[in-house]
């Protein structure tokens, strides 16, 4: 299938160090931005010089990877600043499974950052000032809500079959995801949503791509010349009631055989995937603990250092779908989700980040996130299932997850 683009003969691009330009998300000047912060730190984006819509397949990856290749190698780059993030960029998103078709690179026009204190504006091909803020943002009213493809107890009873197959042997977890639609009553701003997410979830990495709207705490893969850093999470629990409560769940969630079952299948993989690639790579025996304000995760972080020169699309190539969205063996489990959830993921669940012309870049898995597309948000959620999994537990833990959402839209 052929890809399809947009984008000129050649870009002219431009970094310039600039004043701190205070809170990146309020310098989006409409609606159709893309955003990636973390910590105040991050890039924003607007404008269009190039776009690239991705038919899907496995390959969607590499086939991103040398377009963007070609078109940054013909660019024309003037980038004093030279750091990660600056000159020109690409942020994407990519379906979650080969056969969705949503996959894409948007290189804005426009991009400021901020990184370690230095601020910059990445300028392709023009030199108006983008700063100006045009139109400013108003927080969805009315909303109404409804069940996406399964209800709470249709999706319960997919987890139960889910359970049924695992007893079986035919694998050993998958993991099963809900939609659930909200409607506005004018179309939805994306930047109140990045503000109220960044606002309350700052360790995670808000994010903006194509109309896909979110906050992960998920690191699929950041890489900064030859060192990567993934943080790897499954097992959940709800956040306690109070500080007693809350350490009494976190101690049963790091104690707990099925969480660290769960986790287990999803760190060994991104080890068995990292290992080839690098000369370096440490990965801790025992998760630690990471407390969100919704729910708090078995998480862990991996370091390693790459043997040979690949870009950051090449590693998260190697490394998607993880066992932590997808599940084990990873094609079992594929086809599993597919029976079992009744709808299409679309980029939920999939890579969704930013890479530079020096390939770098970071990219963490589209999670508590939501599909924008003008009045209405398609909103998703997932659990991982294994042997001992309880259907009404779970659909508890997809209600706390779809939280962050829900905020994000309701303020
Ligand atoms: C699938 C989601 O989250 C994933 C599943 C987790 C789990 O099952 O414990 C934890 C973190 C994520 O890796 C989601 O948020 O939709």
């Amino acid at each position: 299938m052929k890809l399809a683009v947009t984008a000129p003969e050649r870009l002219h691009v431009r970094t310039v160090p600039v004043a701190d330009p205070g809170d990146l998300i309020a310098r989006l000047p409409h609606p159709a931005g893309q955003a990636w912060v973390r910590h105040g730190e991050g890039i924003v984006g607007w404008g269009e010089a190039a776009r690239l819509r991705l038919p899907g397949g496995p390959d969607r990856f590499t086939r991103a990877d040398r377009w963007l290749r070609d078109l940054f190698a013909s660019a024309a780059i003037d980038d004093p600043v030279r750091l990660p993030g600056t000159g020109p960029v690409a942020f994407g998103s990519f379906g979650f499974d080969p056969k969705s078709p949503d996959s894409v690179l948007i290189v804005p026009r426009w991009v400021v950052g901020r990184r370690d204190g230095q601020a910059w504006l990445t300028t392709i091909g023009d030199d108006t000032d983008p700063l100006a803020l045009v139109h400013p943002p108003t927080a969805p009213t009315r909303l109404t809500w409804n069940d996406g493809a399964l209800s709470a107890p249709a999706w319960q009873q997919a987890v139960a079959a889910a359970v049924d197959r695992i007893t079986t042997g035919a694998l050993g977890k998958v993991v099963l995801a809900r939609d659930l639609y909200a409607r506005a009553d004018e179309p939805i701003d994306a930047r109140v949503l990045l503000s109220r997410l960044s606002g309350r979830f700052p360790g995670c990495y808000t994010f903006a791509v194509a109309g896909l709207v979110g906050a992960t705490p998920e690191l699929l893969i950041r890489r900064t010349g030859d060192t990567v850093e993934s943080l790897v999470l499954a097992g959940t629990t709800a956040r306690g009631t109070g500080p007693a409560d809350d350490d009494a769940r976190a101690a049963r969630l790091a104690a707990s055989a099925k969480d660290l079952c769960e986790h287990a299948y999803a760190a060994e993989m991104v080890r068995d995937a990292l290992a080839p690639l690098c000369t370096e790579l440490t990965v801790p025996e025992r998760p630690e603990l990471l407390r969100l304000p919704n729910v708090m995760h078995l998480a862990s972080p991996v370091h390693g250092r790459l043997a040979d020169h690949r870009s950051v699309l090449e590693v998260v190539a190697a490394l998607h779908p993880t066992p932590a969205v997808c599940g084990t063996p990873t094609d079992t489990a594929m086809t599993l989700i597919r029976e079992l959830e009744g709808m299409d993921r679309g980029r939920y669940a999939g890579p969704v980040g930013w890479v530079d012309a020096r390939g770098d870049g970071e990219w963490g898995i589209a999670l508590r996130c939501a599909e924008i597309d003008g009045t209405r948000a398609r909103l998703f959620a997932g659990c991982g299932i294994v042997a001992d999994s309880d259907p009404a537990d779970e659909l508890t833990e997809a209600q706390n997850k779809f939280r962050a959402m829900q905020y994000a839209l309701e303020g």
